[in-house]
């Protein structure tokens, strides 16, 4: 699996480009028939995808990196569905997977398993999974389900709904906390005015975007941004001393999950615009 560390924000203030899209950026989630892991020391903090174009596949520890028998035992997972019918199958129990949905695992599970209903439109399965010290329940949730949160306006270009599934009053979990933000047309901003939250990392996952469309995703310390530009179906490792935000070149949508000390989503530390840099 693809490992990162974490950095010191001192560090990456000297970084170009491409070593910036090293640490952080992961490009390619999705590929035929597999399952993509990418371990981040921040958090300890797993970001994937599987694309079940054929058979099911199995999701499976990687011995060496995790030292466990099976992914999760000692660990959760929330896995969301950004494509095609699918399943979930968790030690024989299978959830039906459709666009959207969420399945929040607990810890200890010792088989998952997914497929895709009809393989000439595959399920893309997109999960977050984070160390865990006690088993919650297995719970599925459909995107009315989740807690909608409306926030910004047409006149700022950040009218958005911010769906919350797993989190302190929705699907219980250890540490993470997960959902989905859906841009309405005509805006391309997220989460500006930005926040930093030293007590939780978290990672965006966008998607809904057009081939040829990109996000200026901004990084960095509030007064020493930077910018990643990031495409269809990739995801951004946020460090907590870190902005996380973003503008398009059209309206899309993007998965968060969040792992740390607290799961208060509340919890943020705003940054002023006039302190931005
Ligand atoms: O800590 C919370 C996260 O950064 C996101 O939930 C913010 C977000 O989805 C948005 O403003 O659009
Ligand atoms: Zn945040």
């Amino acid at each position: 699996m693809d490992i990162r560390y974490a950095s010191h924000p001192n560090e990456v203030k000297g970084f170009d480009t491409s070593r910036l899209r090293e640490e952080i950026l992961i490009e390619s989630l999705f590929r035929p028939g597999e399952v993509t892991l990418t371990y981040s020391h921040v958090d300890r903090f797993i970001a994937g995808g599987v694309l079940p174009t054929g058979g099911t596949i199995k999701l499976e520890a990687d011995q060496k990196e995790m030292g466990a028998e099976h992914f999760l035992d000692r660990r959760e997972i929330g896995i969301i569905n950004i494509g095609g019918r699918g399943t979930a199958t968790v030690d024989g129990t299978a959830y039906d997977m459709e666009t959207k949905d969420c399945l929040y695992v607990g810890r200890g599970a010792k088989e998952v398993a997914f497929a895709s209903a009809d393989t000439s439109s595959p399920a893309k399965l997109y999960f977050n999974s984070c160390p865990a010290h006690q088993t919650y329940p297995t719970v599925k949730a459909v995107i009315s389900e989740a807690n909608p949160r409306h926030l910004g306006s047409l006149t700022n270009s950040n009218e958005r709904t911010i769906y919350q599934y797993i989190h302190e009053n929705g699907i219980r979990s250890c540490q993470l906390v997960m959902g989905l933000t859906m841009l309405k047309p005509g805006n391309m901003w997220n989460t500006m005015p930005c926040h930093t939250h030293n007590r939780r990392s978290e990672v965006y996952f966008y998607f809904d975007m057009p081939e040829d469309g990109v996000v200026f995703h901004l990084m960095g310390e509030p007064r020493e941004t930077r910018h990643v530009v990031v495409r269809n179906e990739q995801s951004i490792i946020s460090p907590s001393w870190s902005i996380h935000s973003g503008v398009g070149t059209s309206n899309y949508t993007f998965i968060w999950g969040m792992a740390g000390e607290n799961q208060a989503f509340d919890d943020m530390d705003m940054v002023a615009m006039k302190d931005l840099k």
